[in-house]
């Protein structure tokens, strides 16, 4: 009896980031039967979530259920959490994450939500957060895929990867995310999945740049389908599963994000392909568009394996050494000719 009283028990997770995406899953989870604890740094939204059920900065729109309370209280957040959901732009994982450690439940399992790759160390987020928390592969998931928050948050449905080195944690996160607008797959091809997630950001600021520029569907095709190829070459010079970028992880997300006018990295891409500078760009972008400081991370990882990547390399030539993208794209265009496999 006390056992089954057990297993009814909702589990509980908490949600570190009440931004678009953290506040989204954190819908999600609760739907899925969690009882999920958000944390956020400001007092404003935790205070407006638990009262009005509203995230007023990113989903005025949206009723979030009762199941999901907020706090700006990371140790409350993390308290007997199963699931530590972590949802924060990637060059501040490290810092917040240090100062998070100590609360985490011991059992916990960690979860990316986020698709980015630190600048300086080269390091994926899984990677940093076993680092930095000190806890082995088999706790340390990743949740990716196709999953545009705003679509996700009007409970569109879509499907996702759960990625963890141990198989039966990737499975407890599925079943702790799955409703009926929400279908996570599962994968032990962490690597892979972290990859295919951050890469698509870079890819998708070159297609925004293409769209920005005016060029039509054969240029968006093309960059698509040979950002899927040097994605996969990075990917399998990395270990990782050639079959992960043919999935949601891969060839779903770059798809989602690169059509996609609700992506923050398309968008921001058009900006600067329509002439905008790189500062003006910042100052319209609201939210965060991990490819703008990835691409140099995701290039280094690709000098420290000898993999060309000449779409990062070109996007990283526009968005950070001030190349014009027209001189960009002849560049890019005018590289040696070669099989397409190679
Ligand atoms: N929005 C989306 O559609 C999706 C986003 N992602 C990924 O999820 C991650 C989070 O993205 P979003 O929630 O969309 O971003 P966002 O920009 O909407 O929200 C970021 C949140 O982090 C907070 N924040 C900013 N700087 C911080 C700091 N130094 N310390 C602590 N918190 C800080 C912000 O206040 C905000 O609450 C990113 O890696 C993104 O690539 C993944 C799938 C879908
Ligand atoms: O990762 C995403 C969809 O899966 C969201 O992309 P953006 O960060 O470009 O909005």
């Amino acid at each position: 009896m006390a056992e089954q009283a057990r297993a009814e028990r909702p589990r509980k997770a908490a949600v570190f980031g009440t931004g678009s995406w953290g506040t989204a899953f954190a819908m999600v989870l609760a739907d899925a039967g969690c009882q999920v604890t958000l944390w956020g740094r400001r007092a404003e939204i935790t205070e407006a979530i638990n009262s009005t059920r509203r995230n007023p900065a990113y989903h005025p729109d949206v009723e979030l259920p009762d199941r999901v309370r907020a706090t700006t209280d990371p140790a409350e957040a993390a308290r007997d959490a199963a699931f530590t959901v972590l949802s924060v732009p990637s060059q501040t994982l490290r810092a917040n994450l240090e100062s998070w450690r100590g609360l985490l439940h011991p059992a916990t399992v960690l979860v990316s939500l986020m698709k980015g790759v630190e600048l300086g160390t080269a390091k994926r987020m899984s990677e940093v957060v076993e680092e930095v928390a000190g806890v082995p592969a088999e706790r340390v998931a990743v949740l990716t895929g196709p999953n545009l928050a705003r679509e996700i948050a009007a409970r569109q449905p879509a499907a996702a990867v759960a990625a963890c080195a141990d198989e039966e944690a990737a499975r407890a996160l599925q079943s702790a995310c799955h409703t009926p607008y929400f279908r996570p797959y599962t994968s032990t091809d962490v690597v892979g999945c972290e990859l295919g997630g951050a890469v698509k950001n870079v890819i998708a600021l070159a297609v925004g740049i293409a769209d920005g520029m005016g060029l039509g569907d054969n240029s968006k095709a093309s960059l698509i389908t040979r950002g899927l190829a040097e994605t996969t070459r990075l990917g399998m010079a990395m270990g990782a599963d050639a079959q992960t970028f043919a999935g949601l992880a891969g060839m779903g997300d770059l798809v989602a994000t690169c059509s996609s006018p609700l992506s923050r990295n398309h968008t921001f891409g058009t900006n600067l392909g329509r002439g905008m500078t790189l500062q003006e760009t910042i100052a319209v972008t609201e939210q965060t568009a991990e490819g703008v400081k990835s691409c140099q991370s995701v290039l280094d990882l690709a000098r420290r394996h000898g993999v060309e990547m000449p779409i990062t390399r070109t996007v990283v030539g526009i968005v950070h050494e001030g190349k014009s993208p027209h001189v960009a794209l002849k560049e890019l265009m005018s590289r040696s000719a070669k099989p397409e496999r190679a």
